[in-house]
């Protein structure tokens, strides 16, 4: 598949991402900015729950409404504090999110204790109900052995989540091809409508290829929407504009073909 096809396809896949709690309204206006590229939009923005206001107004002065909002909860330590999580997310759904990125309370999960991390996301779950989106991030790279990461996906998956996505950004170990294809796995397995989300550290077109060749492989090619296919990320939106606008070297070995 060439380098700009790759581009084409990944682009409807992204939450553009801005997690920084150093990002000011001037920084949400240039998110907003860069998301409206004259060859599309991507699936969402995801800012911290105070900008999500700011952001849809701008969104919708540019005429961009399609573009959802998804914001983080329990972002990013993934506390065992119930309250906490059902706070944060209900001021997050009355600031009018779309989509809620809640972090799991993975130590839950590292200590065995299934039952309270379980109990966090069916309350969240709760208080999002559908048609807002509920996405959990389980950190897989904390997580790290692929039986944790699928006990913390199938838990996930029996709580109603609609995506169960890999990592905050914010840890040492965040998307990994490995971790993915357990998710996809379990995900197959469940025979559930539930998306998955690729987050951390996905910054070029070649990074993003390899996950969509794996979901491709595992779940096949018709599932690349952005109904179930996401990534979350910051700078991935970059290098497609850059390929898009026929700036890469098409003799380069990495982007000759994904
Ligand atoms: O949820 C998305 C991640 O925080 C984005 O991580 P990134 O800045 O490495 O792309």
């Amino acid at each position: 598949m060439s380098p700009e096809i790759t581009a084409s396809r990944c682009l409807p896949l992204i939450d553009l991402t801005s997690l920084n709690v150093t990002d000011t309204p001037a920084a949400i206006e240039r998110l907003v900015q860069q998301a409206d590229t004259p060859f599309g939009q991507p699936a969402a923005l995801c800012v911290y729950p105070e900008h999500i206001f700011q952001a849809k107004q701008l969104l919708r002065q540019r005429g961009l409404s399609t573009v959802q909002i998804a914001t983080v909860t329990n972002f990013p330590d993934g506390s065992s504090n119930l309250q906490r999580a059902l706070d944060e997310t209900q001021r997050a759904v009355a600031a009018g999110a779309d989509e809620i990125d809640l972090v799991l309370p993975y130590r839950e999960i590292l200590t065995g204790n299934y039952a309270a991390a379980e109990a966090l996301v069916r309350q969240v779950r709760e208080v999002c109900p559908s048609p807002l989106k509920l996405k959990v991030i389980i950190e897989s790279g904390i997580l790290e052995t692929p039986e944790l990461i699928a006990g913390a996906s199938d838990l996930v998956i029996d709580c109603g989540a609609d995506f169960i996505k890999t990592s905050t950004g914010k840890v040492e170990v965040n998307a990994t091809l490995d971790a993915a294809r357990v998710m996809l796995e379990r995900i197959k397995l469940s025979g559930q409508r539930v998306g998955f989300k690729a987050a951390g550290g996905i910054r070029t077109v070649t990074d993003a290829a390899a996950y969509l060749e794996l979901a491709t492989e595992i779940m096949g090619e018709q599932w690349l929407q952005p109904e179930s296919f996401r990534f979350g990320a910051s700078g991935l939106l970059a290098d497609i504009q850059r390929i898009l606008e026929g700036q890469h070297d098409p003799s380069s070995k990495d982007e000759s073909s994904y």
